[in-house]
């Protein structure tokens, strides 16, 4: 049975200096599900500093949160047992922005496929694993002959992003979770990775959280997605209803900074956090007061 990604009531706090409080509260309340049938693309979208990385580590388990938990199949993934933590590390596949960091400089790329041969036992044979890597590698449209072999430098950002997707193709998780896997890349290799997602959802049957602050992207991807802004999710819903009409005041501004591709209209919306507190003020203020109670 597929299972299903859940966070409930999630917060994160980190300590921090200068601030009153003594911390900072990355991630506020925060309650989702993701699942894994039928398979979907969700973006989580939002500025710098939003949360967005805080709520990847903690559903990656690679943040335990201050409060609140990540479910995995109905079950806490902080009090898995052994086994069902592998079965969880294997099902639910990390996507990040530099995969150059994943890579050591010191061995070829073949290593990152054939440690994922070994470590989930894919096959014994050597033969069948190179065969599983080179089909892995072809549906991420690279061909082995010019990659395999070669050390991470030597290949393009869009080249080892691929790699990364080779290592998902092979091990056919149910979760996907991209941390702004495209925001280094240019726009044709973007599309290409993009594109990728899109058959591993179709053909696959993956689903993808996938993270960024960049709303045409969400908007090619379609499905559904999440506006975060300061640690809250403010709005949820299929793409099309929520960049068409959005329903909160921040997916509003955040929609109104799109650079628009016109030299004649020149981009002058910058948003910041700052403006939107501005303009609810302004809102409040504008607003008629509320009607005195009746005693
Ligand atoms: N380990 C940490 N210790 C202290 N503060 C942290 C830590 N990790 C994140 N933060 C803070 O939590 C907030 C949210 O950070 P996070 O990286 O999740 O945002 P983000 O939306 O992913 O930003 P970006 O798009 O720039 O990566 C920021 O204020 C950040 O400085």
């Amino acid at each position: 049975m597929k299972s299903e990604l859940e966070l409930r009531n999630v917060q994160q706090r980190f300590h921090a200096r200068g601030v009153a409080a003594g911390y900072i509260t990355a991630v506020d309340d925060v309650s989702f599900t993701l699942a894994a049938q039928p398979p979907q693309v969700v973006s989580l979208v939002g500025q710098s500093g939003s949360g967005k990385s805080t709520i990847a580590r903690n559903v990656l388990g690679l943040q335990k949160p201050t409060s609140g938990s990540v479910l995995y199949g109905g079950k806490d993934i902080f009090k898995l047992s052994r086994a069902e933590y592998d079965a969880y590390r294997r099902d639910v596949q990390p996507v990040f922005q530099d995969p150059y960091a994943i890579f050591n400089p010191f061995y070829r790329v073949d290593r990152v496929l054939w440690k994922a041969v070994n470590k989930f036992g894919l096959t014994k044979s050597r033969s069948k694993g190179l065969a599983l890597i080179e089909e892995s590698l072809r549906a991420v449209r690279l061909e082995p002959e010019n990659v395999l072999g070669r050390y991470p430098h030597q290949l393009s950002g869009g080249q080892r992003q691929r790699i990364m997707l080779a290592r998902v193709h092979m091990l056919r998780p149910s979760f996907i979770i991209a941390d702004e896997p495209v925001s280094m890349l240019d726009a044709q290799v973007r599309k290409h990775f993009l594109d990728i997602l899109l058959d591993f959802q179709r053909e696959h049957g993956m689903t993808t959280l996938f993270i960024t602050h960049d709303l045409s992207t969400v908007y090619y991807l379609g499905g559904e997605v999440m506006v975060i802004t300061k640690g809250e999710i403010v709005e949820r819903g299929p793409v099309s209803t929520v960049m068409h009409e959005p329903s909160h005041p921040y997916t509003k501004l955040l929609l109104d900074s799109i650079p628009q591709p016109d030299p004649d209209r020149r981009w002058t919306n910058r948003i910041t956090v700052d403006e939107l507190e501005d303009q609810e003020r302004a809102d409040a203020k504008a607003a008629p007061a509320p009607e005195a109670p009746i005693l």
